[in-house]
């Protein structure tokens, strides 16, 4: 990859953080898209974007990611209209798309995935933010996110996470859960028989990880374990140290059946682990050499 590819499309979404300190623009943070204000300059981001990502994703991405792009009204050319995304998905899995104007608080945030309404943020990064983003613009909101809501096992766990959030948000255990969207909803990998495939939005939407996430040797790649996500914890603004390897997108509708409390209840007597840990109970599937975070600590 060129220099000015480089630099030009490590995009690094931080999640979740401040969120909200606005005055709400509604009860529940949602707003009109403003699909006609989208400037020329606007969809042209969205358009280098776009084909820079899919080009890059061929044999990269998961084949439900795949199919979910290719059957929704989504394409190079101009920032999707909400409306349009939202009519596909509700035949297809009972989502819609809603527009907000960035992070939300987390009982909202929880409250719309529950009710299978995806917030997506409706602004796109400025051309020289390419590099690092604040917040989850739509770029990463419905190019990264809303492809695997077109999967039903993908969209039923996206909902019921929706719940767990309000139900660890009652149990002061948000933490833990984000660990577990963290390492599946933004950066999770799943192995496909023809190889390992991404289908986490936080890497489907940066260029530079989606190449690092599979082919680089500094990461750890370990099979998905719930209770070992739940005690790991995750870097906001750099590539991750560890993916976690689900075997199939199924093993996703396993985190609905299993009643998280003890779960959270056992793990407050355990110390966290670092993201670079590797435990001996990990089945490493690859065993990074951690030279990419070391150089950067080194630097
Ligand atoms: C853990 C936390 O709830 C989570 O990071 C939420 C917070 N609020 C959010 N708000 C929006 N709009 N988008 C998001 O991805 C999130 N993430
Ligand atoms: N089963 C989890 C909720 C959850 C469902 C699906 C995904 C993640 C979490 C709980 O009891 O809290
Ligand atoms: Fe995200």
């Amino acid at each position: 990859m060129n220099a000015n590819a480089a630099s030009a499309s490590t995009d690094k979404v931080k999640h979740g953080l401040a969120a909200a300190d606005a005055a709400p623009p509604s009860p529940d943070w949602t707003i009109d898209q403003g699909w006609a204000n989208y400037t020329a300059e606007e969809h042209a981001v969205w358009k280098t974007l776009f084909e820079r990502q899919t080009k890059l994703l061929a044999g990269r991405a998961c084949d439900a990611f795949v199919a979910g792009m290719r059957d929704l009204p989504m394409g190079p050319d101009e920032i999707p209209d909400f409306r349009k995304l939202s009519a596909v998905l509700m035949q297809q899995t009972g989502w819609q798309v809603v527009a907000v104007p960035g992070l939300v608080p987390d009982e909202v945030f929880f409250e719309h995935l529950a009710n299978r309404r995806f917030p997506a943020g409706n602004f796109i990064r400025k051309p020289h933010e390419l590099d690092y983003l604040e917040e989850p613009d739509v770029f990463h909101d419905v190019f990264g996110h809303v492809p695997m809501l077109m999967n039903p096992v993908f969209a039923d766990y996206i909902q019921a996470y929706g719940a767990g959030g309000l139900k660890a948000h009652r149990q002061g255990m948000l933490k833990n859960l984000a660990r577990v969207y963290w390492y599946t909803v933004e950066f999770g990998l799943v192995q496909q028989a023809d190889g390992l495939r991404i289908y986490g939005a936080g890497i489907a939407s940066s260029y530079t990880e989606s190449i690092f996430c599979l082919d680089d040797a500094s990461p750890n790649r370990i099979r998905f374990e719930l209770e070992r996500v739940m005690r790991t914890n995750y870097r906001i603004d750099d590539f991750q140290e560890v993916y976690f390897v689900l075997n199939n997108l199924e093993e996703l509708l396993e985190l609905d059946r299993i009643d998280f409390s003890p779960i959270y209840a056992r793990i407050q007597a355990q110390p966290e682990l670092q993201p670079g840990d590797v435990l001996d109970t990990d089945q490493v599937l690859h065993r990074g050499t951690a030279a990419y975070h070391s150089a950067k600590r080194h630097a």
